[in-house]
């Protein structure tokens, strides 16, 4: 064969040839796009079950949370429009996939009235070993469910209602105020000055001082706060292996995971140490709440073990610690852009405690009679409840809440946020209005079917901490009110209505709050 006809041969062999592929190519072209679009419409469309309930767009949430949108803002725009549509649910996309965001009074006591049959989703499921799982991921109250977390909580709540540290709050408030001094009072941030507050609160609580006000380099509180900002950390929630296996790829990483070896350790051996002194002679009032809990614990068959004390003490400090600092922050807030509620709040406080020029830390018959205080705390954890929503529960069968259709297999969630801000279940909802929390008030006439206020929640998973913070914050506004007077500064950037933050994560906070205080006495 001459070179040409074998060009030409091979030529057409090499054309057909490319012809054959191209059909392939396009063919596997069009498989890819196909595939690409329904794994789209998976992620971004909520499943087909849940259709019958409107839904937050998967591109408006994210673009939302990313932006750091204030809570104010995406309740406004994004939920509350979806709540004239259908006002007791819709559904909303996350990182544990798509959900029911319950805002019914209703609806919502029934979920929680049955712990057993929708259960708490396992928040660590498939994060074994992550920082997270470590600290918080364990056999714990807040995340067990069934028989174990029935146990423990048998052990907790009587320890709850038995310590109850109101002179601890009282003397760690007057510590507060001279840390305020040492600034003359003026643009205190308060959102830190309370955080420090209430850590060393929980940690005087389970007997370790933290030291927090006195000494805000801490070793421990820094562990701790580096811990906590850790676990949050996007990056790390997606790849979680990057968190384990690949671990060492990443050095500050390792370096949390190692900050919080310490931290265990140290509260382990709080642990140990009131083991050691079980059976000293200690009066009821000078036992702290771990001592409370190790008494509870005699019982060999339901005793928690060491690892279960742990991870429950990891737990208060994260439940307990930034909630009660952002509510006692959005309270100084609302009391000064609302003057007239603070001078109120104030002659309560006077009238109850006297005007001498001195810190009164008040007795728990004192704090009984302060009804208004009391009002102005309930209406602040209603219109800026930090804890956003509750940790998602399962529902493995059919079933109606209050006539909303919840199919199985759906994961379903109680946005406290919205519930407190809508207007088919608050009158002006988005006014501070502590009256309605007085006897005869807009609260009392709630039905009692439903859960209207709810930050923190109800049925037999309530907040265990619940009157743990509310007496610490009655404690700490009634002895500010009387040895201070609070505004604003001006160029505030809160000017026109608090700014807070935080959807992501679930837990609203205004960390760039700065007051200025007036010295009373
Ligand atoms: C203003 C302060 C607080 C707020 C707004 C708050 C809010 C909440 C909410 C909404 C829940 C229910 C979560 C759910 O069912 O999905 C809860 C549960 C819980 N809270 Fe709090 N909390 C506060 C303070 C505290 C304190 C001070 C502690 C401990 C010292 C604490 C410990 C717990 C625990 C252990 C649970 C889980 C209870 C269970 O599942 O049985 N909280 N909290």
């Amino acid at each position: 064969m001459s070179i040409i006809s074998q060009w030409i041969e091979e030529h057409g062999r090499i054309e057909w040839l490319l012809t054959r592929l191209r059909g392939k190519r396009t063919i596997g072209i069009s498989m890819a796009i196909a595939v690409l679009y329904v794994l789209h419409r998976k992620i971004t469309q909520p499943p087909a079950r849940l259709r019958h309930l409107p839904h937050v767009g998967f591109y408006t949430f994210y673009k939302a949370i990313l932006s750091n949108i204030t809570e104010q803002r995406y309740s406004k725009e994004i939920c509350l429009p979806l709540m004239e549509k259908s006002p007791g649910a819709y559904v909303r996309p996350g990182f544990d996939g798509w959900s029911i965001q319950l805002t019914d009074p209703i609806a919502i006591k029934q979920l929680l009235s049955k712990p057993y049959e929708y259960p708490k989703y396992n928040l660590s499921a498939g994060r074994k070993g992550t920082l997270t799982q470590r600290f918080i991921g364990g056999a714990n109250v807040a995340f067990s469910n069934g028989d174990v977390w029935s146990r423990q909580r048998k052990i907790v709540v009587p320890a709850f209602n038995r310590s109850m540290p109101i002179k601890l709050f009282g003397e760690l408030t007057t510590v507060m105020i001279e840390t305020m001094e040492q600034k003359s009072g003026r643009n205190i941030n308060v959102a830190d000055l309370f955080s420090r507050f209430t850590i060393d609160a929980l940690g005087q609580g389970v007997g370790f001082d933290f030291a927090a006000l006195t000494d805000p380099n801490n070793k421990w509180v820094h562990a701790y706060e580096s811990i906590k900002e850790g676990m949050f950390d996007p990056f790390f929630l997606v790849f979680p292996s990057c968190d384990t296996t690949f671990l060492s790829w990443f050095p500050q990483r390792a370096q949390l995971h190692q900050h919080l070896t310490q931290f265990l350790g140290m509260l382990q051996s709080v642990i140990d140490e009131k083991r050691a002194a079980e059976n000293d002679n200690r009066d009821e009032k000078d036992r702290d709440l771990l001592t409370l809990m190790l008494d509870s614990n005699q019982n060999e068959t339901t005793a928690m073990s060491d690892e279960e004390l742990l991870t429950n003490l990891c737990v208060f400090f994260l439940a307990g610690h930034d909630t009660t600092a952002y509510s006692l922050t959005f309270m100084i807030y609302e009391l000064a852009v609302n003057q007239d509620i603070q001078e109120k709040a104030r002659k309560e406080a006077i009238d109850i405690l006297g005007d001498e020029a001195s810190d009164i830390l008040p007795t728990i018959d004192q704090m009984k009679k302060m009804t208004y205080i009391n009002a102005v705390i309930k209406e602040t954890l209603r219109l800026h409840n930090p804890a956003v929503n509750s940790n998602p529960r399962e529902v493995s069968q059919d079933c109606h809440l209050n006539g909303i259709f919840i199919p199985k297999g759906s994961l379903v969630t109680a946005d406290i946020l919205d519930m407190h801000r809508n207007p088919a279940v608050w009158n002006s909802p988005t006014t501070f209005d502590p009256d309605r929390f007085l006897p005869g008030g807009e609260a009392e006439q709630q039905s009692p079917a439903g859960l209207a206020w709810g930050p923190f929640l109800g049925g037999s998973r309530v907040c265990l901490g619940m009157n743990f913070s509310l007496i610490e914050q009655r404690v700490a506004l009634s002895m500010l009110l009387r040895k201070y007077k609070w505004k604003l500064p001006e160029n505030s950037i809160h000017t026109n209505g608090l700014k807070a933050h935080g959807l992501a994560l679930g837990i609203l906070a205004a960390s760039d709050l700065l007051i200025d205080f007036e010295k009373r006495y």
